[in-house]
């Protein structure tokens, strides 16, 4: 066997049903085991795996002929399971500290982005830094996730836009996955902004008649294992006739369905992704009703990413009224050089006071309906055997600190574990 924790004062199941999300009334409350006489245990196997979670005295009978590699005393603390983080940007060079003064000026995002800074600004900086490079920054940004207790990362690109950078950073994306201890699902987000000198329509060929076929050849020769496809549907970046042949396209060759959507303008992007069954939509700040309704209609899981609104200032998208329709809600840090974030238990934080989600709500977005988002809904994001052993072990009796205590994740996480194994342990 791999690892014991045992004694702790609460494991977090988040579910004990067997279910690959949870929405509406069943977002209200997580399942948590608690136990006076001896605390709560949880075993991992030699697969990494969930063995057993129950009463300490109950596992240790179970197991009581076995080794286990590691054992973790947690007595008076919280086990909960590895956050999932739904929406990340990690691979590019350079800061985008200058624009953050703008924005606080009273610049918009779209001003910024029109008059070429923003995405442009960071394509240029990410296109002059070597491959090593890039590789050192995405690891040290990676190794600050694990250790704010996210074990599971959705990882874009989008600062190439052209060819042969996008095809670099997928490499360096894949690298990473290959050598780090943070589970990665790789997104292409080729289509992140049309680049310098060509149209919208321009780009949408080359992604389709260039890219995508590249990227194809690359995952038969198994050279790459890309998950989803991305594309930022918005006013004079690419339309939702033009995304929706761009996420088609994509489609067609296996990967997933995962955008960004109804962010800045209500493009009907809720409701064009519903049509094509797509697995998540991000964003969705101006979605609208029918568009809700859509996505309720098709299962489509919605990232939410309260540091966007947060940074700029932006109306919060509809949390209620999204868990209210019974749209699986998930959250997403959405790291980035516009939202340099990458702490789940900060955006929990945030969607709980911007958003108006409730502990458990978040909880939930944060770990079972984030890993929905990545089609690992069944094998990720809550305590139960079988699944994954992606565990995070906090030094507090109520699990919603981690929550409550703003700022405070790296004082209050004591251990992530990933597979079963110990890959940070503070030391507080
Ligand atoms: N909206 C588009 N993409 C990012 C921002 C990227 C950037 O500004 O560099 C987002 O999700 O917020
Ligand atoms: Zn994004």
């Amino acid at each position: 066997m791999k690892l014991l924790i045992h004694s702790a004062k609460q494991v977090v199941t988040v579910s004990n049903k067997d279910v690959t999300f949870l929405s509406g009334q069943s977002m209200k409350s997580v399942d948590v085991l608690e136990n006076n006489n001896g605390g709560v245990a949880v075993a991992v196997d030699s697969d990494g795996k969930i063995a057993a979670v129950g009463n300490t005295e109950y596992i240790r009978e179970l197991w009581k002929d076995s080794d286990f590699e590691a054992v973790i005393d947690a007595t008076g603390k919280c086990v909960l399971p590895g956050f999932v983080d739904a929406h990340t940007h990690p691979v590019w060079a350079g800061d985008r500290v200058h624009e953050f003064a703008m924005k606080l000026a009273g610049a918009s995002y779209l001003e910024i982005h029109n008059s070429g800074g923003g995405i442009y600004f960071t394509v240029d900086s990410t296109v002059r830094c070597s491959a090593e490079g890039l590789y050192k920054t995405l690891k040290d940004r990676l190794m600050k996730m694990l250790e704010a207790g996210t074990t599971t990362v959705e990882c874009k690109t989008g600062y190439g836009l052209e060819t042969e950078a996008e095809l670099l950073l997928l490499k360096v994306l894949q690298r990473a996955k290959e050598e780090l201890p943070i589970e990665m699902s790789i997104t292409y987000c080729g289509a992140h902004a049309v680049p310098r000198g060509r149209t919208p329509q321009e780009a949408t060929e080359i992604i389709i008649r260039d890219q995508i076929p590249r990227i194809k050849t690359m995952m038969k020769q198994k050279v790459l294992c890309v998950e989803n496809i991305d594309v930022f549907c918005e006013n004079s970046v690419f339309d939702t006739e033009q995304s929706r042949r761009i996420l088609q396209a994509g489609k067609e060759i296996g990967l997933r369905i995962n955008f960004h959507g109804d962010e800045l303008t209500a493009m009907k992007s809720a409701e064009m992704g519903a049509q094509l069954e797509a697995t998540a939509i991000s964003h969705l700040e101006e979605v609208s009703k029918k568009g809700i309704e859509a996505m309720a209609m098709s299962g489509t899981v919605a990232v939410l990413l309260p540091t966007t609104a947060y940074i700029m200032h932006l109306r919060p998208p509809p949390a209620r009224q999204l868990i209210e329709a019974a749209v699986p809600v998930a959250l997403g840090s959405d790291f980035n050089p516009n939202a340099h974030c990458l702490a789940m238990p900060t955006v929990m934080n945030l969607a709980c006071v911007m958003l108006s989600m409730s502990m458990p709500e978040a909880l939930i977005a944060a770990t079972l309906n984030a890993a929905a988002s990545l089609g690992r809904g069944s094998t990720h994001g809550a305590i139960q055997k079988g699944r994954v052993g992606d565990l995070i072990i906090i030094n507090a009796d109520k699990w919603e600190h981690i929550i409550y205590q703003l700022g405070s994740h790296n004082h209050l996480i004591d251990f992530v574990v990933k597979n079963g194994k110990i890959v940070h342990r503070s030391i507080n």
